[in-house]
């Protein structure tokens, strides 16, 4: 039995896919009234025109979900401290994939480390990678990483986890594979906000590239290898990011070039994850310069005008 903490886009998508493929699938949710109306309708909001096939067991029980020996943790990633705080088993030995992209505000750690400290008898794990949930749960072919210290592990998690349709490459750099998928939407954020306000196909492909290596560095500054940087959880993710409307972080970052609003019921990873990424580059002393403009373009601090003056403003230095 595989289980799904978090029934939305994401983790509906992933349960659709591994009850297709013939795996038992207990998908969770936090609202009974919601998730009722799911197991009766095998339909959901988020995503459109999908049927939940039969093999997905749907509960608002967290404790019984949360018996399965492979937990996939599809919340987003401020909340998943809490939700595994709101776990009284220890979890102890089970598998815990984090399928949330980002930094935690409090802390600045990525999932893998909330996990090894909400459940240290845990073995944690990331799968990450280009995919927008419609996708998965049409059945589109999609590949992504699925990375864990543990390779033994990992080896039977990607076995776990892969279908037909879902190819997964195995890795055991977890804090890679964790920078690439936070940052990705930080700098979808930054090319959205470019091509909302006019900047133009250039500049976007320039925020792409030197977002890129931004990536690079601060991952490698956290132990991780420049390598996974360039893989399906880093390049492969900020190109699907960065130029796709069917990016919920694109949107807002092109709102936020036009200066209108975006839905706040929307989930945004990279806003945050900006904000987190900024304190951390500030306290280690690295330069992040197109993450330090998201974050204070995301917190009202400055003007695009003002953004785009502060990059183009920095002193010229070698590539
Ligand atoms: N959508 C996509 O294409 C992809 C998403 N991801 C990642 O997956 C993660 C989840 O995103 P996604 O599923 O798209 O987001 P959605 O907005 O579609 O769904 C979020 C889900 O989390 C639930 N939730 C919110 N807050 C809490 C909480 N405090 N406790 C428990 N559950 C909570 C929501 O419940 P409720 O409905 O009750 O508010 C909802 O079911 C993100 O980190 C995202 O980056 C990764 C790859 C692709
Ligand atoms: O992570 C994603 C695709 O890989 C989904 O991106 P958004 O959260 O920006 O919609």
């Amino acid at each position: 039995m595989i289980g799904v903490l978090g029934a939305g886009a994401f983790g509906t998508a992933l349960a659709v896919a591994l009850a297709q493929d013939g795996r038992k699938v207990m998908l969770w949710g936090r609202n009974a009234g919601v998730m009722d109306e799911m197991a009766q309708s095998r339909q959901t909001a988020r995503l459109p025109g999908v049927t939940l096939p039969e093999g997905i067991e749907i509960t608002a029980d967290l404790a019984r979900a949360a018996t399965a020996e492979t937990l996939l943790l599809a919340v987003p990633m401020q909340t998943l401290s809490s939700v595994l705080g709101s776990i009284s088993d220890p979890l102890e030995g089970q598998k815990l994939v984090a399928c949330c992209k980002g930094l935690d505000l409090a802390t600045g750690e990525g999932p893998s480390h909330v996990i090894a400290h909400a459940k240290p008898g845990a073995l944690p794990a990331i799968l990450t990678g280009p995919s927008f949930a419609a996708d998965i749960a049409r059945g589109l072919p999609t590949a992504l990483t699925l990375a864990c210290e543990d390779a033994e592990a990992g080896l039977v998690l990607q076995h776990v986890l892969s279908t037909k349709t879902l190819r997964l490459y195995r890795s055991t750099d977890v804090t890679g594979a964790e920078i690439g998928g936070a940052l990705k939407n930080v700098m979808a954020i930054a090319c959205g906000a470019c091509i909302g306000a006019g900047f133009g196909d250039s500049a976007r492909a320039a925020l792409m590239t030197r977002g890129f290596a931004e990536m690079t560095r601060l991952a490698v500054h956290l132990g991780a290898k420049a390598e996974t940087i360039t893989g399906l959880s880093g390049l492969g993710d900020l190109a699907l990011t960065c130029t796709s409307e069917l990016s919920r972080n694109y949107r807002y970052g092109q709102a936020l070039g036009r200066a209108e609003g975006f839905d706040p019921s929307v989930t945004v990873e990279g806003a945050a994850t900006a904000r987190a990424v900024a304190a951390l580059a500030a306290r280690d002393g690295i330069p992040m310069p197109v993450s330090g403009v998201v974050a204070a373009l995301t917190e009202g601090k400055v003007t695009i005008a003002e953004a785009l003056e502060e990059l183009l403003s920095r002193p010229l230095k070698e590539e």
